[in-house]
């Protein structure tokens, strides 16, 4: 099927939806094969799952938990229930106490343990404990005075000394994040910024300098945190669904509250739309079920996320985890194996670094790679040159899109190269080489400016598409079993790595940890 020639031809694969303008009209989609989508979509009971989804009924079977990150943004608008409970008053209540200890620490009425205001803030968190608040960190700028976010998320030490080694203790503020409060990684790195502020404070300053927030009240006391100090979520918030809650708590310090609250607000708006509109202009719905196509009907199995926009270069990384941890599964929820491939795999960079980097792929590669191109329409800056590089920065994005969809055929590099003189047998060499088949699809979602509004409105969209392809795939999005195993593995190998008598199970692991070993000498 070719693409349409032109977007007006086509005015139902476009959306303005939370204010985003979403438009697919360079998919491969036509009146029959939309049929065909929707009604798929009917068949695997689309309109009962996303009821069941935002009545809060258990839609994470595996875990026997509900998912429902819409009540985190949704609170002020109406009472949402999990399991039949009202929680919209948890949430505004935790809300609540998020907005003092913003407010607390922007007034500096919240003082470090030597009566220093906060100037920086450590998130110590990895997944979904710290890529939301990141993600929204780096998109959007801080507020007047906010203190300084960073974040911890790797256990390679070197990470840590990046991280640690420029701060005051008596200045910096520690976030624990981890909803089970188990995550080896986050431990790690909390258990040796507790030591680095004690060696420099005192063990007295632990109840100035850390906070927690968890949906494990047990593990974070344990941990020497008391309740004042925890902000919760809860078990029917996903970690990949989490910045809404308590677990972008950085993020708000870094917003301030009020804009915080917008970002909530764009969430909701789009929880709206995914809710409310018609299935054919229901953005999530139809760019699922697109995606479904593009895997099962055309075979192509990955998928890239290129937001123009340098501000976002985070996003990519957070939508690997949404997409990837949420389909990537080979199992479906009746317990049958899938036979091909599921979630895409998602790869991404900015705009217009990637165009350097991955595009050769996506113009000439053998299978075609549908891409989402994000962009606003304004600037961050106002100054004339930051207008120039922002047009620079939108034609490439219309252009690459473009050059997708339309290709150059053989017949036009061929005149081109006769009309350089060259002769037949290069030209008959070159062409090939030099032309774009063209047709590969991808979707442009444009907004006014990256604002706190948008930004929530752009992740719940996601969020909600992901769903979507689930329901498809028939998959369970909401848990992980899959990080498991490496998990449980990573536990012994640290053994054997510390222990020279202890042998790795797996002799290739034993080979290489003893490599290891007798590569371990001191620094020079
Ligand atoms: O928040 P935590 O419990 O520390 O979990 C942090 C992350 O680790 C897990 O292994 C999962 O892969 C992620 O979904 C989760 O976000």
């Amino acid at each position: 099927m070719a693409l349409p020639g032109g977007a007006d031809a086509r005015p139902n694969c476009r959306v303005e939806a939370a204010g985003l303008r979403i438009d697919w009209s360079r998919q491969f989609l036509d009146e029959h094969s939309r049929g065909v989508l929707l009604s798929l979509a009917a068949e695997a009971g689309f309109h009962e799952a996303r009821r069941k989804l935002f009545n809060g009924e258990r839609v994470n079977e595996s875990e026997q938990r509900a998912a429902m990150h819409m009540a985190l943004r949704g609170a002020g608008e109406r009472d949402w229930q999990v399991e039949g409970e009202v929680v919209s008053t948890q949430v505004r209540a935790e809300l609540e106490r998020i907005e003092n200890f913003v407010a607390a620490l922007r007034d500096d009425d919240r003082l470090g343990a030597t009566g220093k205001p906060f100037r920086n803030v450590v998130n110590i968190g990895i997944g979904g404990s710290h890529l939301g608040p990141e993600v929204v960190t780096q998109a959007l700028p801080a507020a007047e005075g906010a203190p300084r976010v960073h974040f911890l998320s790797n256990v390679d030490p070197a990470q840590y000394h990046r991280v640690m080694d420029e701060l005051d203790p008596e200045t910096t503020l520690l976030v624990v994040v981890s909803k089970t409060f188990t995550s080896r990684e986050t431990m790690v790195n909390a258990r040796r910024a507790r030591e680095w502020l004690v060696a420099a404070l005192g063990e007295n300053a632990v109840a100035d300098h850390f906070v927690a927030v968890s949906a494990n009240v047990r593990r974070v006391n344990e941990f020497g945190i008391d309740e004042t100090r925890l902000f919760r979520f809860w078990d029917w918030v996903g970690g990949r669904f989490s910045v809404w809650s308590a677990a972008g708590l950085a993020a708000a310090i870094h917003l301030g509250m009020p804009r915080f609250r917008e970002m909530l607000a764009g969430a909701a708006a789009m929880d709206r739309h995914f809710l409310e509109a018609e299935d054919a202009v229901n953005a999530p719905l139809m760019l699922g079920l697109l995606d479904v196509q593009s895997i099962r009907a055309f075979g192509w199995s990955a998928w890239a996320v290129v937001p123009y926009s340098d501000r976002l270069r985070l996003l990519p990384a957070y939508l690997q985890q949404l997409v990837m941890e949420s389909n990537g599964k080979g199992a479906n929820q009746r317990g049958q194996m899938i036979e091909g491939q599921t979630g895409p795999v998602l790869l991404g960079g900015t705009g217009t670094d990637a165009q350097h980097a991955f595009f050769q792929m996506l113009h000439q590669g053998p299978l075609p790679v549908p891409v989402d191109f994000i962009a606003s329409a304004c600037p961050q800056g106002e100054s004339t040159a930051d207008w120039e590089g922002h047009r620079i920065l939108l034609s490439n994005c219309l252009a690459q899109a473009e050059a997708l969809a339309t290709g150059k055929s053989p017949e036009q590099v061929e005149a081109e190269l006769r009309q350089q003189g060259m002769d037949t047998d290069t030209i008959r060499r070159l062409v090939p080489q030099k032309s774009f088949k063209g047709n590969r699809p991808s979707t442009l979602v444009l907004m006014d400016r990256l604002s706190p509004v948008r930004l929530g409105a752009l992740i719940a969209l996601y969020e909600h598409r992901v769903f979507v392809q689930a329901l498809l795939f028939g998959i369970n999005p909401f848990d992980q079993m899959g990080v498991e195993l490496g998990k449980t593995l990573a536990g012994r190998m640290e053994s054997v790595l510390a222990d020279a008598d202890a042998l790795a199970e797996d002799p290739i692991a034993e080979a290489a940890a003893q490599w290891i070993r007798s590569h371990w000498e001191p620094p020079s």
